[in-house]
């Protein structure tokens, strides 16, 4: 694939990554892109490179618009390997570049890397002249890294965002106009859910920073460049980092012999003639990455499992652990399981999600296999409390 002009004289010039199907735990279905953009000016600019073992693709596009070894800064933007693991291997041929970076940015690069490159820092607010075009930096700390920042370049109105914004696709195309718009959704959103969740304070600080910004362009640095759709991107942002939530029910569940799955479904119910909208999901056939972009914009999320040798499944203990570290804000939950004689895996449920932050509801526990009337009766309980 050849480098693509975004505007004239800047160049995507990353790598598409269409093997990528675990991104440290996150399911990748659709593969990834890693975008590094290359801005041909007085100072030949790099924003960002890829992850190591693309460099060469990488190199290769550069190569295709200049001598890699006229480049003069590289921005590094994110330290995270997927964004700074090329930095080594351009710099071998790039050997006078100046690398451009935050001071929690030169702390992780020297961690990674153990070397003395040229850096510069940038602080917030701080500009930097490229010839024709400038490059305004804003620090992002924690969203999602301390060492985040993203640049603006207001010549051209282009925001180059790093991870904000970003989607896991591996694609030919790098505009969200020639893809298909639910799927680059789903995709950011599934992003967010699993990436920037936890930053949600820190998101609302960023999207106040970049509100005075004429973006005509969001140059991300996983999947499509927004060019289309920003203001449709940027308004969910907005909303996601509110944690404002709809009224929907995830119900989530692992079973050895069906019985907590028979509760699953009555949970379910009973939130269906409360008017909920609900998503049931067996920990067995869904990934927790997935189940993430469900609960997203959840009022409820309901965690069972039988107990199996006097604990929660190992499904549900992990998907706990994720969920926990993700850390939605301001939803309600329910613990639920049916169990055989002590039944603990109910209690430590509920005692994960309270420790996770959740207010429970209610913990609902049934001995072996529930028949028609114990159901009948939980629901009317729980909706009751609904
Ligand atoms: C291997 C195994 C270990 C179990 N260990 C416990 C236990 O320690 N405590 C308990 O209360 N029930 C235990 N049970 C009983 C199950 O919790 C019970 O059969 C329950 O109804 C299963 O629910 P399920 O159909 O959703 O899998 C165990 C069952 C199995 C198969």
């Amino acid at each position: 694939m050849q480098p693509v002009e975004l505007k004239k004289d800047i160049y995507w010039v990353g790598a598409i990554d269409w093997d990528l199907r675990n991104f440290h735990g996150y399911l990748t279905q659709r593969g990834s892109s890693y975008n590094a953009y290359l801005i041909i000016d007085e100072k030949i600019t790099l924003i960002d490179t890829v992850k190591g073992l693309f460099a060469d693709e990488l190199l290769d596009r550069v190569s295709k618009i200049i001598d890699p070894s006229k480049i003069d800064y590289i921005v590094s933007n994110h330290v995270e390997m997927d964004h700074s693991g090329s930095l080594p291997k351009i710099l071998e041929l790039a050997k006078n570049a100046t690398v451009i970076t935050s001071p929690n940015g030169l702390n992780g690069l020297k961690a990674h890397y153990k070397k003395n490159w040229n850096f510069k820092i940038i602080k917030s607010g701080e500009h930097l002249s490229l010839g024709k075009r400038t490059l305004e930096f804003i620090l992002t700390p924690m969203v999602h890294w301390p060492d985040n920042m993203v640049c603006y370049i207001p010549q051209e109105k282009i925001l180059f965002s790093n991870d904000a914004f970003g989607q896991h696709i591996a694609s030919t195309e790098r505009f969200d106009d020639m893809y298909s718009f639910e799927v680059v959704m789903e995709e950011a959103k599934k992003y967010y859910a699993n990436i920037v969740l936890p930053y949600g304070t820190q998101v609302q600080n960023v999207l106040k920073s970049v509100s005075g910004l004429d973006i005509k362009m969001i140059a991300t640095s996983h999947g499509l460049i927004w060019r289309e759709h920003i203001s449709k991107i940027v308004e969910e942002y907005t909303k996601w980092a509110s944690n404002k939530t709809e009224k929907k029910a995830v119900i989530v569940y692992d079973t050895m012999w069906n019985s907590t799955k028979k509760i699953a479904s009555k949970i379910q119910q009973a939130f269906e003639d409360k008017g909920y909208k609900t998503i049931l999901k067996n920990l067995q056939t869904n990934h927790i990455s997935d189940i993430m972009t469900d609960i997203i914009t959840s009022e409820y999320i309901c965690v069972g499992s039988p107990t199996l040798n006097n604990n929660m499944m190992p499904n549900t203990a992990g998907f706990l652990t994720y969920l926990k570290g993700l850390a939605p804000k301001n939803r309600k939950a329910i613990a639920f399981g049916s169990y055989g004689w002590g039944g603990q895996s109910i209690k430590q449920i509920a005692d994960a999600l309270t420790e996770a932050g959740f207010k429970v509801e209610d913990n609902i526990k049934i001995n072996y296999i529930p028949n028609r009337e114990d159901l009948n009766k939980m629901i009317e309980l729980l909706k009751e409390k609904l």
